[in-house]
């Protein structure tokens, strides 16, 4: 494992586009359904207990949190939607920052849509999945709590995610995942570290005229 993870500390919260931490290097961002496991997920990749808040009660918090891995890296956790209790204004507000952040921020390089494997794709993850595509954000999704299924049908519920998010022609990686048994963990590095450390390919580059 890259020792970067084990030192994220916690950098900042954000309740709006004016309190994001600047530009600098990369980001990767965690989306997900209230209560689907995104702090978890940040938390059993980071080795920590405590680094992300958990909760048994969702929807409580609208902020987007950042972690720092490194002066130039940071993990970001995004407030949780679908949560039935949370007022309609909340959910414009909410809506509006998602739609912003992921538009806006030349630094993410990568959405992680975390999901329960046995609730994937609700209408507000397609909404994630929707942003995503149109910046061509990669796109990583964590089946989390796989711990809940079975082997077998965990399997079935990854590759049916994978193909109806190909046959709408969306580009991403699928995986299950479990912070309870530490399951998935070095699958989920791997995306990480391309994302955040993989150098860039100057031949992808227009080429400097002489
Ligand atoms: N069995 C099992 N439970 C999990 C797993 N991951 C998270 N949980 C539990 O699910 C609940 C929600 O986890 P969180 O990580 O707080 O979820 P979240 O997506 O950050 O929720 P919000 O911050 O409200 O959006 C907690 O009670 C966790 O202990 C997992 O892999 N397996
Ligand atoms: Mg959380």
């Amino acid at each position: 494992m890259n020792p970067v993870y084990s030192r994220a500390e916690f950098l900042t919260s954000a309740a709006s586009l004016k309190g994001l931490p600047p530009e600098t290097g990369r980001e990767v961002a965690f989306a997900g359904r209230s209560n689907s496991g995104k702090s978890s997920a940040i938390n059993t990749l980071c080795q920590q207990k405590a680094l992300a808040r958990t909760s048994k009660t969702p929807g409580r918090t609208q902020l987007i949190n950042f972690f720092a891995l490194d002066e130039d890296h940071r993990l970001v956790d995004l407030p949780g939607y679908g949560y039935a209790k949370v007022p309609e204004a909340v959910r414009r507000r909410w809506g509006r920052l998602m739609e912003e952040y992921l538009a806006g921020r030349e630094c993410l390089r990568g959405l992680i849509l975390v999901m329960d494997i046995r609730h994937p794709l609700t209408e507000h993850d397609w909404q994630m999945v929707g942003w995503a595509h149109q910046r061509q954000l990669p796109l990583h999704v964590l089946l989390t709590k796989a711990d809940k299924l079975k082997r077998g049908p965990a399997l079935d519920t990854v590759r049916q995610v994978a193909s109806a998010l190909g046959a709408e022609d969306v580009e991403a990686t699928v995986q299950p995942f479990s912070s309870l048994k530490r399951q998935g963990v070095d699958d989920a590095h791997s995306v990480l570290d391309h994302w955040l450390f993989a150098a860039h390919h100057p031949e992808a580059e227009a080429p400097e005229v002489l």
